[in-house]
């Protein structure tokens, strides 16, 4: 079954930690004047065993699904945009496409299920594990074995020999099913974890409350009495969706595998949640790009102690976000790398500390 989600995430190396820290002691700078940037180089120093991190290689993997819960009237735009946009992804004009082509990541773009299945595309990989998840107001989202195939599916899109995973989404509709998943994680009010995702009204937003409302009425008492992975397992079937499991099981494995991971937005961001809620030590493993305009991000970030790099108003999702944020891991470590230490340029220390 899903044995593998428990497995423990790999381990990280203090030691290089502590020498990326003493070489941004020597660089030429005031100690701590390049703030949150020294801060990253240590991190990725940690989690790569070096004192000298590089990114030699950024996975970036779009997972799309459609969502039955689009049939409530909660997404502003139809549904067939979901596979619309797959083959803007594939033929490099999405948002994603341009920013990975432009900052040297690699791209890859999964269907897990779309209503229509897609026309042949060339540089999708179109898995169609089912035709979208079920409307969770009148049933679970995803049988226990569809949930277990994506995040499989998320899974094996992690490469370990990756310097970065970031994971992106699209689906019409997954704003609803994550902030359900939000609201089940959390245990909070579905008016708490909605926000107007690709623009609904008024009328839309209430329709998204009620949708949300409805599913934590019907399925709550299934995962109530549970806590840690049942719970969180529970929670991503009953309301979540392939892509958002999907997330969850490639965040767990990067964990597993020793890559980190730059968090996109708000669907990201709540698979990140259910993944450390399933196996808590991915949660050393994450970096968060971005603070979403979608309401209801602020709380699954606060449920995670994140504090994103960015906060730019975006909330297009595909990892569009994290793919912007990416320019400022490779300036953290470029700079780390190479500058010039107070030796080599002959520049006079301040002979304290910090
Ligand atoms: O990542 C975000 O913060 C984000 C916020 C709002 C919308 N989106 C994107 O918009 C789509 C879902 O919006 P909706 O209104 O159909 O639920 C989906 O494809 C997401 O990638 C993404
Ligand atoms: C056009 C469009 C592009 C997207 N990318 C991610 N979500 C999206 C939603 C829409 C509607």
């Amino acid at each position: 079954m899903n044995d593998w989600l428990l497995r423990p995430t790999a381990a990280i190396d203090p030691t290089a930690r502590a020498a990326a820290r003493a070489r941004q002691r020597q660089l030429t700078k005031p100690p701590g004047a390049l703030g949150r940037l020294e801060i990253l180089a240590e991190d990725f120093a940690g989690w790569q065993g070096r004192a000298v991190p590089r990114l030699e290689r950024v996975d970036v993997c779009v997972f799309a699904a459609d969502h039955g819960v689009a049939a409530r009237g909660v997404s502003a735009f139809p549904q067939a945009v979901t596979g619309q946009m797959i083959a803007n992804f594939a033929t490099g004009g999405a948002a994603v496409a341009v920013l990975a082509r432009a900052g040297d990541a690699r791209l890859t773009v999964v269907n897990l299920g779309t209503v229509e299945p897609l026309p042949a595309a060339a540089g999708v990989l179109d898995l169609q594990l089912a035709p979208g998840s079920a409307d969770f107001t009148l049933t679970p989202a995803l049988t226990p074995p569809l949930l277990e195939a994506a995040l499989a599916a998320g899974r094996a899109r992690v490469d370990a020999a990756a310097s970065l995973f970031i994971g992106g989404e699209m689906g019409i509709g997954n704003t609803t099913s994550a902030a359900a998943v939000l609201a089940g994680l959390l245990d909070v009010a579905p008016e708490a974890a909605i926000g107007r995702g690709t623009g609904v009204d008024d009328a839309g937003l209430a329709r998204k409350r009620e949708a949300i409302a409805a599913g934590l009425a019907r399925h709550g008492g299934d995962w109530r009495a549970l806590a840690g992975p049942e719970r969180a397992l529970a929670v991503l079937q009953r309301v979540g969706g392939l892509e958002i499991a999907a997330l969850a099981g490639a965040f767990v494995a990067a964990a597993q595998a020793g890559v980190p991971v730059l968090v996109d937005g708000f669907i990201t961001t709540v698979a990140a949640l259910a993944a450390c809620a399933i196996n808590p030590g991915t949660r050393d493993w994450l970096l968060f790009a971005h603070r979403s305009a979608e309401a209801g991000h602020g709380r699954a970030l606060a449920a995670l102690e994140a504090e994103p790099l960015l906060d730019l108003g975006m909330r297009l999702g595909e990892g569009s976000g994290a793919v912007v944020a990416l320019s400022l891991l490779r300036s953290a470590l470029v700079v780390h790398a190479d500058m010039a230490t107070f030796a080599d340029a002959g520049v006079a220390d301040g002979g304290g500390g910090e």
